[in-house]
């Protein structure tokens, strides 16, 4: 019987390869270079490997197919692109927005939220959350910045200098700190157990995507729910979805409490008349018109419901926190192993802050020039992003090729920034990189850490302002010290640019301010 049934099997399978490889858009496909692909399964069965060695492999592919190729997995085709000119065809028509099949499998966890939604929906969505990222919004969110940043300072305080022993760990539970401060209005503090237990889901979930990214008949929920990762995957969105649950109920219950009051006006100031921001006797900030305030609006005008609100605070507690993390891990990591550029950028901190007053704003932040260059540099080495997907939702012309409508693209940030031939020593740390003078004549496309075209980041002035932030306030009152060098860091393959390892760093205190 079971023989039956899987000759029977074999014989669709078959049948399936023969139509979809001979037909229109196999034999388009086909004309691509790629690596060797075996029928009906394709190129998939080269990538069961862990996911740092398949890190390894895919940038030895790319090379070796550099800039554009294809791999056959099963029934579906992956096009890797890497040539600017190419992102630039796909990225900056508006007609390409929508993302490919990969971004499903984040679908359990963010349902069709802004990263993973698409057509009317995505706009409506980002028309209404646009304005959580206006400049006035984002103007009163430098003062969450600056006192989470201090809270990081005091907690790295020890008299000779400390090591610590995982960096991620540490900055992420300060960018998870801010995202709900700022974005959702509610603090976190006294709350370590509960955002611990958050952020550890957060990584074990990158783990499985990897691990799902390359089993694509673990593609379907249903299916990779009878296995253990798929239950283990369930375990994980009961904590995900509690947290994110419990922020929604807290900053609803505040509205409710204040009849809606502060609901309406997202420009005005949300100081009290001493320009202090208040919290009451649960630590939610009062009159602050975070993210979240916007979308309980716009749930009481009908515009989206709970099931919506949830889905935009998971993407955003998601993308608001891991991203600027990684960013800042690897900007101190940097600077760790470049003295004279950390010394450069801390004398220009103490420059801005002896001009400002001591204090950090907006103001302050726009003229922090070096260390906005040593940010962008820091980016294009380590993109917290390393690659995106579309769907092509037309046939389109990539490097001569015709791509068949349907066929999915993926495009390689990470190594695009590090190509050769549009980055003169490309592996070496230079801000100068940024100056306007050697930027001139850059291809526009080369360097897109934060995406470009209508689906581009939507926080990437935020993460710009608190990146600055902290690093501002950790420069000025710490010397960073190498203990593990970049240039032995495994990455994993992953939805970001997330180490294999704890990473390790010295910070020694500063005595004129310590
Ligand atoms: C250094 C920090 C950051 C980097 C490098 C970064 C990078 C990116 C990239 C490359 C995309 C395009 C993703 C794709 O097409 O699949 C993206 C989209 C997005 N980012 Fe960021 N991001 C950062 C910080 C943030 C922050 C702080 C937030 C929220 C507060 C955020 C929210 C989002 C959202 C919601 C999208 C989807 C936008 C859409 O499709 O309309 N990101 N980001």
């Amino acid at each position: 019987m079971i023989t039956t049934i899987l000759f029977f099997l074999f014989l669709l399978a078959s049948l399936h390869y023969v139509i979809l490889h001979y037909g229109r858009f196999g034999r388009l496909i086909n004309l691509l270079p790629g690596p060797q692909a075996l029928p009906i399964i394709g190129s998939i069965y080269h990538m069961q490997v862990s996911s740092n060695d398949l890190w390894t492999l895919l940038k030895q592919i790319n090379i070796q197919y550099y800039p554009i190729y294809k791999i056959w997995s099963f029934w579906s085709a992956l096009i890797q692109i890497q040539h600017p000119d190419d992102f630039e065809t796909l990225l900056g028509n508006p007609r390409f927005t929508q993302k490919s099949f990969i971004y499903k499998l984040l679908e359990p966890w963010f349902s069709t939220g802004l990263l993973t939604s698409s057509g009317r929906k995505w706009q409506t969505r980002r028309k209404i959350l646009t304005s959580g990222f206006h400049f006035n919004v984002l103007q009163q969110f430098v003062d969450i910045f600056t006192e989470e940043g201090e809270r990081l300072i005091k907690s790295l305080k020890s008299e000779e200098g400390v090591v610590v022993k995982d960096l991620l760990q540490l900055i992420s539970e300060h960018t998870l700190n801010i995202i709900c401060e700022t974005a959702m209005g509610t603090s976190l503090k006294d709350k370590g157990e509960f955002q611990y237990k958050y952020r550890k889901a957060v990584n074990d979930m990158g783990e499985i995507f990897a691990y799902r990214l390359v089993r694509p008949w673990f593609f379907y929920n249903f299916f990779f729910n009878l296995f253990p990762q798929g239950r283990r995957q369930q375990k994980l969105l009961k904590i995900l979805h509690g947290f994110t649950q419990k922020v929604i109920q807290e900053r609803k219950e505040y509205h409710d409490q204040t009849n809606g009051q502060y609901l309406t006006d997202f420009n005005k100031s949300s100081d009290d008349n001493n320009g202090n921001i208040q919290c009451n006797d649960i630590g939610i900030r009062k009159r602050r018109l975070a993210m979240l305030d916007l979308l309980i609006a716009a749930h009481r005008n009908n515009e989206i419901n709970d099931e919506g609100i949830r889905e935009e605070v998971d993407t955003f507690m998601f993308r608001g926190h891991d991203t600027t993390a990684l960013a800042i891990c690897y900007s101190i990591m940097l600077l760790a192993e470049h003295k004279e550029i950390q010394d450069r950028a801390r004398a220009e901190v103490r420059e801005v802050l002896k001009e400002n007053g001591g204090k950090l704003n907006t103001f302050a932040l726009q003229n922090l020039f070096y260390l906005e260059r040593c940010i962008k540099e820091t980016l294009r080495l380590y993109p917290s992003v390393p690659h995106i997907s579309r769907k092509a939702e037309k046939d389109i012309k990539l490097s001569n090729y015709v791509i068949p409508v349907n066929a999915v693209i993926n495009l390689n940030i990470y190594d695009t920034q590090r190509d050769p031939r549009f980055w003169p020593n490309p592996e070496v740390f230079d801000p100068d990189r940024f100056l306007p003078e050697n930027s001139q004549g850059r291809h526009p496309y080369v360097y897109i850490p934060f995406s470009a075209g209508p689906r581009n980041c939507i926080g990437q002035r935020f993460a710009m302002l608190e990146l600055k932030t902290t690093l501002s306030l950790l420069l000025d009152n710490y010397y960073f010290e190498p203990v593990d060098y970049l240039k032995d860091l495994s990455i994993a393959v992953g939805m970001v640019l997330r180490p294999t390892h704890p990473v390790q760093t010295k910070f020694i205190p500063i005595k004129d301010t310590c």
